[in-house]
């Protein structure tokens, strides 16, 4: 039996997080926690999913219980970061972070972290996504030259950051496959006279919308013919399922960063 301790847990992910190590028979919820000063604090973690009552009270993000959980998962906001790794480091708890929107600094902190403690970190934790990262390659690597590459997202409104992780991801995968660096062929969006399509650009487009859960495509275009990759997840249950899997797989790992395609053992 694995113990998850839950970050964030009044967020939209971590309230499902909560379902999930519920759904999961070899999981069990080890705490919740929410931001420092809630007035969360102290109600039951099923209530605040919105499932059976769990007899688990919410704790204060400064007040999280050593003892209790070998994972703690981490879907909060770039801003709870270093805190939630500093807690992990002192405490020796493997970690699988969800959060995206990161900075350069903030992912060298998860890749310092990663020498002390287990780190699974991925843009998305769905197996579909991770496939899509996988066809991307392929994709990538028999047409990618010849082709023109785009790379569309499509989120709820509620969303912070853009274009998504798992958008960047996607983008990486293909960068790194061609050779190509993402941070100077990466175009984000386009208007009014902008001459012709750079062959080698890698677009993004961000569509905000409502309440999508999380939709990707990514496009590679020649003169004749099209080949587009799209993944489209209709519950947030989806990304929770796969960081139990990632959880239970990193929980006595040695220290480290690991993907999510590790985990699947996707090639
Ligand atoms: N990797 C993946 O598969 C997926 C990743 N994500 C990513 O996960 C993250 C969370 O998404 P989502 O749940 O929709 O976002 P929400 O805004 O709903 O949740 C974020 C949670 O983090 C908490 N939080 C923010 N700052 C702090 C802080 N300083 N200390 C403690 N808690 C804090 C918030 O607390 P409060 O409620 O008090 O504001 C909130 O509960 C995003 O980065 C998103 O992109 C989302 C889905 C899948
Ligand atoms: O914020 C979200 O909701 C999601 N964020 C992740 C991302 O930025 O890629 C993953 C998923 O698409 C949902």
């Amino acid at each position: 039996m694995t113990k998850i301790g839950v970050l964030g847990a009044n967020g939209r992910m971590g309230r499902v997080l909560i379902d999930a190590c519920y759904q999961h028979t070899d999981v069990s919820l080890g705490f919740a926690s929410v931001r420092t000063g809630s007035s969360l604090v102290g109600i039951d973690a099923g209530e605040l999913s919105g499932i059976a009552k769990q007899y688990i009270k919410v704790c204060d993000a400064q007040n999280q219980p050593t003892g209790i959980a070998d994972v703690i998962v981490d879907f909060t906001l770039p801003e709870a970061l270093q805190a939630n790794i500093e807690w992990c480091v002192n405490n020796k708890k493997a970690m699988v972070i969800g959060t995206t929107g990161l900075s350069a600094d903030e992912l060298a902190m998860i890749d310092q972290a990663a020498k002390s403690i287990p780190i699974v970190f991925a843009a998305n934790y769905s197996v579909g996504v991770n496939l899509l990262l996988s066809l991307a390659r392929q994709a990538s690597a028999v047409m990618g030259k010849d082709a023109d590459i785009e790379i569309i997202e499509a989120h709820h409104r509620f969303k912070k950051d853009a274009p998504s992780g798992t958008a960047v991801a996607i983008g990486q995968v293909i960068a790194d496959e061609l050779g190509r660096d993402l941070s100077k062929c990466a175009i984000y969006g386009r208007e009014g006279a902008t001459g012709e399509r750079d062959r080698e650009s890698i677009g993004f487009c961000t569509i905000r919308a409502g309440d999508i859960v999380g939709e990707h495509t990514a496009i590679f275009a020649t003169i004749g013919e099209r080949i587009e990759l799209t993944h489209k997840a209709s519950s947030r249950l989806t990304f929770a399922n796969g960081a139990i899997t990632a959880a239970i797989w990193v929980k006595n790992k040695p220290p480290g960063l690991y993907s999510m395609q590790q985990v699947l053992s996707l090639p």
